[in-house]
């Protein structure tokens, strides 16, 4: 049971998948609509290379195309936003984004997937990309620990107050 269903919306990018099961749990809970934000251009299946890519587009603070499909972000209130934790903190596709639309006044709930770093950075970055929104406590898993995170996201939507 959810405050106001109809405003919230789970946007997530990923790359092997791990962040959407994340997603695809919190959108079980909290019903909302879903969304995904890709890079026009992939980044490469092979580690090493997609590592290569996050690391130039990180130092040069560059903001990569992406492709996102809502209709209208003046529809949500609440935005829960997942990411993979890159170079310890958001890939720049989700920087990208949080400056493609005006999320002042809404709430964003950060969540993502890592295999060892934890999340406080990178609610520290989207802090400052989005001056104007209120950024609450963040969820992290653990790469292997995606699939089955279902009843700790539950915990922590508790106890952001956005379901009961
Ligand atoms: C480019 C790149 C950078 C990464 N940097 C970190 C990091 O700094 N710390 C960490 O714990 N994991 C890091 N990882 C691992 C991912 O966060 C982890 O595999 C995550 O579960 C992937 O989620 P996804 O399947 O949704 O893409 C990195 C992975 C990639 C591809």
């Amino acid at each position: 049971q959810t405050n106001s269903r109809e405003k919230i919306l789970v946007v997530y990018f990923t790359r092997t998948g791990n962040t959407r099961y994340v997603a695809e749990h919190i959108q079980s809970l909290l019903g909302g609509d879903m969304a995904e934000i890709t890079a026009v251009t992939a980044y490469p299946e092979i580690y090493s290379a997609a590592l290569d890519r996050a690391r130039q587009e990180r130092d040069g603070n560059v903001r990569p195309a992406i492709r996102v499909l809502v209709p209208d972000i003046n529809d949500y209130e609440y935005i829960l936003l997942g990411y993979p934790i890159w170079l310890g903190g958001i890939p720049m596709p989700v920087a990208a984004f949080l400056e493609t639309f005006d999320f002042s006044g809404k709430t964003i709930m950060p969540f993502c997937s890592s295999g060892s770093t934890g999340i406080g950075q990178s609610i520290e970055e989207i802090k400052k990309l989005v001056p104007g929104a209120q950024v609450t406590g963040g969820f992290r898993v653990s790469t292997s620990g995606a699939r089955n995170s279902r009843n700790d996201a539950a915990a922590w939507l508790r106890s952001i107050g956005i379901l009961k």
